[in-house]
């Protein structure tokens, strides 16, 4: 018996192979295969082109999210986008993939509905045309993001080559401090090692943080695992995960679900399985981020101040960093917490399920944004904004003054009618912050959802942990509660 040990990723990448030969790449069987309007028209054209049919049509699941209006539905003016909906909706038909459109009540971001419609299990392999794939990497599912061709490549054969990637072990050391969550760690990795540090590998998260994340800031870490560069992000599965998904539409069914939960649990990694690479951050100095430049690497602690590019030690940098504050507008030395913002986007397939809503919402009950500021709040998908309604989330936030939109990308990148102005600044809870990626000219702060939350109302980014929380609708009740 070998007493190989093996990483989780091992484990999942063994179990899906199904052709080898030395010196060439893995052909890997895929479990899952989503797809969204804009990477998808061209692989049917290709299937089209070669008279094939979808393989597996009931392993692939599409939805409309990049071009998505969040308002006004179903009018759709862009002609270009209301294309690529129009081009999806006929491809499905074709083909007969199920579609989540604008008249579906599942429709939204593909990161969001995936987990949500319990399409995403441990073990999986999971693929899709966006680089965001890793998102679903929270489960324990070795997901990751594909081109155009090779979308073509699995819908024909439910298949992918593959090379096998490196694999990297991101510990997490230590609890969170207060006021901190799961987009200021993957924040604070990212501004610690670089958006190139995981290059190619896959990402396993570890630590004893882990165990009390829920999946939604396991998923708030797994989706930016590619701003790092990774291929993609693991976590194990636990109690946290199986309970998650169980009872949700495509999860196993019940009287299957502790067999599979054993199969699961054995996907673990090995105590004493290595890694190729290894980095940690110790989450004692963890303070809540907010980036001050023109990539997700470039982040900075709210205590601290924008950086100086005469203290970077190479030329390259120095410039790189000149750059990204020209680009910005940003001085050297202007306090993190005194950059004035224009305009606040919560939302996106990094912070724009319910629980961010509910910290966002949190941070705003009982306030109002302030009178410079434009915010709005795009639930990731259509469920989310069920769930927030019902729970009076957009309440909290119309009174505050936020505009309270329809599920999809909206203003992550500028695909759709939601963008920046030139020059406008914007607290946003997505994942990337390159030049024009909000609108052309569009300076973008990427922070946490409690951190865009607070920006909103005091018009310019604040220390969240000194925030001055009015009680919550929940809080008095509980508090009524206990003085009977
Ligand atoms: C449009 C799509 C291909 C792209 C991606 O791959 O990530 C988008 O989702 C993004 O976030 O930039
Ligand atoms: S929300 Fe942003 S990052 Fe996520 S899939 Fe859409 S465009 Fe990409």
């Amino acid at each position: 018996m070998s007493t190989h040990k093996k990483t989780m990723f091992e484990k999942i990448w063994e179990q899906h192979i199904v052709h080898e030969e030395p010196g060439k790449p893995s052909l890997l069987y895929i479990d899952l295969h989503l797809i969204h309007e804009v990477t998808s028209p061209q692989a049917f054209e290709g299937l089209r082109l070669a008279g094939r049919s979808v393989r597996r049509p009931d392993l692939t699941f599409a939805t409309m999210d990049h071009n998505v209006p969040t308002q006004n539905l179903p009018e759709v003016k862009d002609p270009i986008s209301a294309k690529q909906m129009s081009t999806l909706s006929a491809n499905c038909k074709e083909f007969k993939i199920p579609l989540f459109d604008l008249n579906h009540p599942n429709q939204g971001i593909v990161h969001v509905i995936g987990p949500e419609l319990g399409l995403t299990w441990p073990g999986k392999t999971i693929v899709c045309g966006d680089s965001h794939t890793s998102t679903h990497g929270a489960f324990g599912a070795l997901a990751f993001g594909i081109g155009t061709s090779e979308v073509e490549h699995v819908l024909a054969t439910q298949c992918l080559p593959q090379s096998k990637p490196k694999t990297m072990e991101v510990h997490l050391k230590g609890a969170l401090p207060p006021g901190t969550g799961a987009k200021d760690i993957i924040l604070g990795v990212i501004a610690k090692y670089g958006t190139d540090f995981a290059t190619g590998t896959v990402i396993e998260y570890t630590g004893d943080i882990l165990k009390e994340l829920s999946m939604e800031e396991r998923m708030t870490i797994c989706n930016m695992s590619i701003e790092g560069g990774a291929r993609a992000g693991l976590i194990a599965p636990d109690e946290t995960t199986y309970s998650y998904l169980k009872g949700r539409a495509h999860a196993p069914k019940a009287d299957e679900f502790d067999q599979y939960v054993e199969r699961w649990d054995a996907l673990k990694t090995d105590p004493g399985a290595s890694y190729d690479f290894r980095v940690e951050l110790d989450l004692a100095e963890l303070e809540p981020q907010v980036t001050w430049g023109t990539s997700p690497g470039m982040g900075a602690n709210i205590s601290s101040n924008v950086p100086n590019p005469a203290d970077f030690e190479t030329a390259t940098d120095k410039k790189t960093v000149q750059l990204a504050l020209d680009y910005m507008g940003l001085s050297a030395g202007t306090r993190i917490s005194d950059i004035k913002i224009d305009r606040v986007f919560i939302g996106s397939c990094t912070n724009g399920r319910l629980e961010d809503l509910r910290a966002a919402a949190k941070v705003v009950n009982g306030y109002s944004i302030a009178d410079h500021v434009h915010a709005m709040v795009v639930p990731g998908s259509r469920t989310v904004k069920a769930q927030a309604e019902e729970e009076g989330l957009d309440k909290i936030f119309t009174a505050a003054g936020f505009e309270w939109r329809d599920a999809g990308c909206s203003m992550c990148l500028a695909m759709n009618d939601d963008i920046l102005q030139p020059g406008e600044r914007c607290a946003s809870t997505s994942n990337r912050n390159f030049e024009g990626r909000q609108g052309k000219g569009g300076r973008t702060h990427l922070v946490s959802p409690m951190m865009a939350a607070a920006a909103a109302i005091s018009g310019h980014f604040v220390d969240v942990r000194k925030w001055d929380f009015k009680s919550q609708p929940s809080d008095q009740a509980t508090a009524q509660k206990e003085a009977l």
